[in-house]
């Protein structure tokens, strides 16, 4: 018992002299946890920049339900080194140099956060003394101090009311350079890049809504790398300057403890976050699918209605918002349950914990403080809550821009992949699912090599084959010859390839073997069965893709184009409009037969090289037909014609004609011998399809002669 009294009294001994020693070098201690603290908070922001997160490693694969693959493996939307390369390179769109706009515009940012930490101190310091200045029943030291609040009102709301602004500002700002720099890779005419907006939606099959990303996503994603600056830059100062304030007035053995315990429910909260990077991306291609649905339905209202396919179009649209509606309803539950476990951490464990903190000075003579008044301690007490509220509101919001990140890492990943896919085209590396025949050995040699293309005034291919953008090939080796002046006739069954011949002249597909000469694509003009008409005016319709300042500079009028239009009897159509100017959804108010016609019309005031007349008469009557053609010829224009209708193989000096079997015919066109064939084969086949009945009848006839017979 004695050993036992000894050894405790011993243990006393040993922890009076431990706390001693403490108390004597609490300053060395102080400094030493402070130091820690800051490592602490630089150690984690370089954490999340690197992506080294527990979220990070949990990031989830955007295609996983649906399309948006990249070389056949599904994309991957985490805050990881992924994605800060991906925001690297659009960073450097979006703020170009240190002296551009955006610069300036972050520099005023930063300035005007910091300015409002400073106020938020000023303020906590505020509010303490005027509850002081209550409990010690000093009215004018009240008064004076309710005067430095309402001043101090000033500068504050000033600074919020231009931090929104800024913010808004430094979006639009985001929006406008990277908006710019996608449209010009799009629809810009720079080489490789040239007809982007045709490769990607026919060449290639990664994007499948490129207009969806340009107009809504862009937009998503400048809004959110605008905010994340102030909701991760902010909190990460905040954080140091209150905690710093906070430690100095209760210590920093307190500041150690609940970061402790803030770093343990970080880890917690983190491991058990969804992966909304992934969710908003998923978002944002689904939207995407549903709205390129929804204008499929009125670009086709015409055709859909008279097939009377609206149940259909229903079913695929209810199909596509409930796809729409099932991820929603999934994340809004997953976004439910993670904001109610954060609050509860952020505001209510913390909080009742951080009030223990603030009462530290209260109820213990901490080494090193001298012991104070009632209104000192209510001060105190007041400015460390203060305090203490703003940093864990901080500590709060570092913890909430995990999720911002994570949003900002799904529109990065947006943009990037239409960015990077843009880049890959640029250098001709087209992914597209492959038709089974692709990978035979010969094609598959085929698809790799490249043929020759050259300028030339007059067309020649030399075993050129034609194949598609998903490996069919249809023709192996064409070779044909057309000099200026020589119409040619295309003809063969459907889907032969007549019109890829086109797509090869017009520089669209690829060349993949042999020789091409051609003229350079100004030198085309087409007209398709079904003509584009663009939005804008009358005129535009006819000057197309001329503008109005573009045709006065090469000394067309007005009266001009109305005698072009007298060519194709449309001049009417000016004054039934309301003349040149009057702007209309021309797709809508022209009849098929018309719109034909204003391509034509198109065809005179352009007088290109070369026609591509890709069933370009099939709406309009024969003697129109006639002399249109006969107007083309006359001006010197070269006919590419493709048309099933014997009447304009007249007009034509060579043909070449597909077999549909992959070989072909190229010779010159005589054409009042064909005439006559092709006038007899209808009759052939005319007289063939009544073969069938009249058997039936003969056979109708002979059991009636038999019956009579009996
Ligand atoms: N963007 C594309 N991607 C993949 N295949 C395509 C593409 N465009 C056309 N094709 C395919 O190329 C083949 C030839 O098409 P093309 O338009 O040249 O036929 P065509 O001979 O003009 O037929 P038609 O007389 O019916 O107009 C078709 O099988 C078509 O499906």
């Amino acid at each position: 018992m004695v050993v036992f009294s000894s050894l405790r009294s011993r243990e006393k001994e040993q922890w009076k002299n431990l706390v001693k020693f403490y108390a004597a070098n609490r300053p060395y201690f102080q400094r030493g946890l402070r130091v820690a603290f800051l490592v602490y908070v630089l150690v984690a922001i370089v954490h999340i920049a690197t992506g080294s997160g527990p979220s990070s490693r949990r990031g989830a694969s955007v295609s996983s339900r649906k399309g948006g693959k990249r070389d056949g493996k599904p994309q991957r939307v985490a805050v990881d080194d992924v994605f800060y390369k991906r925001l690297s390179k659009i960073l450097r769109i979006v703020i170009p140099g240190i002296k551009s706009k955006e610069a300036l515009l972050l520099c005023m940012h930063s300035s005007l956060l910091i300015f409002r930490t400073a106020i938020s101190l000023y303020v906590a310091g505020l509010d303490g003394k005027i509850v002081a200045s209550l409990v010690r029943a000093r009215p004018l030291e009240f008064f004076f101090n309710i005067l430095r609040w309402l001043l101090v009102a000033i500068p504050a709301t000033w600074t919020n009311s231009w931090l929104s602004y800024i913010q808004s500002k430094l979006a639009l700002a985001y929006r406008t350079r990277l908006t710019q720099a996608v449209i010009g890779q799009y629809l810009g005419d720079d080489g490789a890049g040239d007809k982007m907006y045709y490769k990607i939606s026919n060449l290639d099959d990664r994007i499948k809504n490129p207009d969806q990303m340009i107009t809504h996503d862009i937009q998503q994603f400048s809004s959110s790398l605008a905010a994340i600056y102030a909701n991760v830059a902010k909190p990460v100062l905040d954080m140091f300057i209150y905690n710093y304030q906070l430690s100095q007035n209760v210590g920093a053995e307190g500041l150690f403890v609940l970061t402790v315990l803030m770093q343990g429910s970080t880890v917690l909260l983190r491991a058990l976050s969804p992966s909304f990077g992934a969710h908003t991306a998923m978002s944002a291609q689904l939207v995407g699918s549903f709205r390129h649905t929804h204008s499929r339905l009125n670009e086709f209202a015409e055709e859909i209605a008279f097939l009377e396919g609206e149940e259909t179009e229903k079913l695929l649209l209810e199909r596509e918002y409930g796809g729409i509606m099932k991820h929603e309803n999934y994340v809004l539950k997953a976004r439910w349950w993670h904001g109610c476990f954060e609050e509860w951490i952020v505001k209510w464990l913390w909080g009742s914990f951080g009030l223990g903190i603030c009462a530290i000075p209260t109820f213990f003579k901490l080494p090193g403080v001298s012991s104070s008044d009632l209104g000192i301690r209510t001060q105190g007490f007041v400015t460390n809550r203060r305090l203490l509220l703003s940093g864990s509101d901080a500590m709060g919001r570092v913890l909430y821009s995990w999720k911002d990140l994570q949003d900002l890492a799904g529109y990065t990943a947006r943009v990037s992949e239409l960015m990077d896919t843009m880049s890959d085209i640029r250098t001709g590396n087209f992914k597209k699912s492959l038709i089974a025949s692709a990978s035979q050995e010969e094609n598959v040699k085929l698809l790799q090599s490249r043929g020759k293309v050259f300028e030339s005034e007059e067309i020649k291919f030399e075993g050129v084959p034609i194949v598609t953008p998903n490996g069919d090939v249809l023709v192996r080796s064409l070779s044909f010859h057309v000099k200026r002046g020589q119409h040619l006739l295309i003809v063969g069954p459907n889907g032969c390839g007549k019109s890829s011949l086109f797509r090869i002249l017009g520089g669209l597909w690829t060349v993949y073997g042999g020789v091409v000469h051609k003229p350079p694509p100004k030198d085309f003009l087409l007209i398709p069965q079904r003509p584009y008409l663009c939005l804008g005016t009358l005129r535009d319709q006819v000057i197309y893709p001329h503008s109005k300042a573009e045709m006065e500079n090469r000394g067309t009028t007005d009266g001009d184009l109305l005698r072009i239009l007298s060519l194709v009897q449309m001049d009417g159509v000016v004054e039934r409009e309301g003349g040149w100017d009057a702007v209309r959804e021309w797709r809508d108010s022209l009849s098929g037969g018309d719109k034909q016609k204003m391509a034509w019309a198109r065809l005179f005031y352009h007088n290109p090289k070369y026609a591509i007349l890709d069933e370009a008469t099939s709406l309009v009557p024969p003697d129109m037909e006639g002399m249109m053609m006969d107007n083309a010829t006359r001006l010197g224009i070269t006919l590419l014609t493709v048309s099933h209708r014997p009447s304009l193989w007249k007009y034509h000096h060579m043909i070449l004609h597909y077999d549909g079997q992959g070989g072909y015919v190229f010779t010159k066109l005589d054409a009042e011998k064909r005439l006559a064939m092709q006038e007899e084969k209808q009759t052939l086949e005319t007289k063939l399809q009544e073969v069938p009945k009249m058997k039936a009848r003969l056979a109708e006839l002979e059991e009636a002669v038999r019956d009579g017979a009996m």
